[in-house]
């Protein structure tokens, strides 16, 4: 796969402060990558030096295989962004605010406007003042704004902040074909993983300026499996006799035992167990962990995922 994005050892500091600390960032050709963190985290100032906005304190930026140092011009030419809101203009419509901009581009074909309205779903709006738009509808505008210069690369700074359920549903559902269907590749930063959960594929988690996580979404959901749960009729009871066995079992908040083994053979030689002692077993379930517990849970202890 080809590299699309690499950072090496990517450093800011603003005086002594150090608001991205040693990030190697690497997005691959057809990702969408979900950077996620807590508000200032340091994704805003990554997404700025990605942009060439803000100059990097040290380390090394590669956007399509070129130091972006050197080649700033060629590069930012082939990225679209979205940073914070979009500007347009409120007294003209859709159509109008993207002509406007295609012009400036000095593109000369109209069929790209229809295009780009297609892809970010304001085909239907497309003569309404922007004004009377949405949130979810400007956003996808702006959206639709940065990919009229047909990018290879989209680089979006919280797109979803601000919107209602509905309109973070649009915003993905726009997302998600983008690679598929036009060969975009796309980072998209977020403060929650539940917003990118259903649209990326990979995952950089920072805190403090640092990398906790990065890598496929699955290797994130196989953190998930948590400890089993299991109803008994006397759980203080059950307890005690599977401690004597050497068992590490506890009691959740519902009276409900919970065992922190996780191998099938172990559970059911304690149900086995349970029920030869007369105790009733009602229910044996696995706790998951969602994944936005898994992103709580690291981003608030600022170390591993176990
Ligand atoms: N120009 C600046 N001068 C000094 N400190 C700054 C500057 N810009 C950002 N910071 C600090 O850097 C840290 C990271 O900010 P950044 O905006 O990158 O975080 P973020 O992860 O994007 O968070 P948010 O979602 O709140 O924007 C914050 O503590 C912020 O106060």
């Amino acid at each position: 796969m080809n590299k699309i994005i690499e950072t090496n050892g990517l450093v800011k500091k603003y005086k002594k402060t150090t608001v991205v600390n040693q990030l190697n960032l690497s997005v691959e050709e057809g990702d969408i990558y979900g950077f996620l963190g807590p508000n200032g985290a340091g994704k805003t100032t990554t997404i700025r030096m990605l942009l060439g906005l803000i100059k990097p304190t040290a380390g090394e930026i590669q956007i399509f295989g070129k130091s972006l140092a050197k080649h700033r011009v060629q590069i930012l030419s082939q990225v679209g962004s979205l940073v914070e809101y979009p500007s347009y203009y409120g007294n003209l419509t859709g159509y109008e605010n993207l002509e406007a901009i295609h012009q400036l581009l000095r593109m000369k074909d109209k069929r790209k406007i229809d295009e780009v309205l297609t892809i970010v779903g304001l085909t239907k709006a497309k003569d309404k003042l922007v004004k009377h738009y949405s949130l979810g509808m400007k956003q996808r505008l702006g959206i639709g704004l940065a990919l009229l210069n047909s990018p290879k690369l989209l680089i979006l700074d919280e797109p979803t902040n601000g919107l209602d359920p509905a309109g973070i549903q649009e915003i993905r559902e726009l997302i998600k074909d983008l690679p598929s269907s036009y060969g975009i590749t796309v980072m998209i930063s977020s403060h929650l993983l539940s917003e990118v959960d259903q649209m990326a594929n990979k995952v950089g988690i920072i805190h403090e300026g640092q990398f906790i996580f990065q890598d496929h979404i699955q290797e994130l959901r196989k953190k998930s499996t948590g400890n089993i749960s299991m109803r008994v009729n006397d759980p203080h009871l059950a307890r005690t006799i599977l401690h004597k066995d050497g068992l590490n079992v506890s009691l959740n908040g519902k009276n409900e035992l919970m065992i922190h083994e996780h191998e099938d053979s172990k559970i059911a030689y304690i149900a086995d167990k349970l029920i030869r002692q007369q105790l009733a077993v009602y229910r044996i379930q696995e706790e998951k962990r969602s994944l936005e517990d898994i992103f709580l849970e690291i981003t608030h202890k600022g170390g591993e995922v176990s």
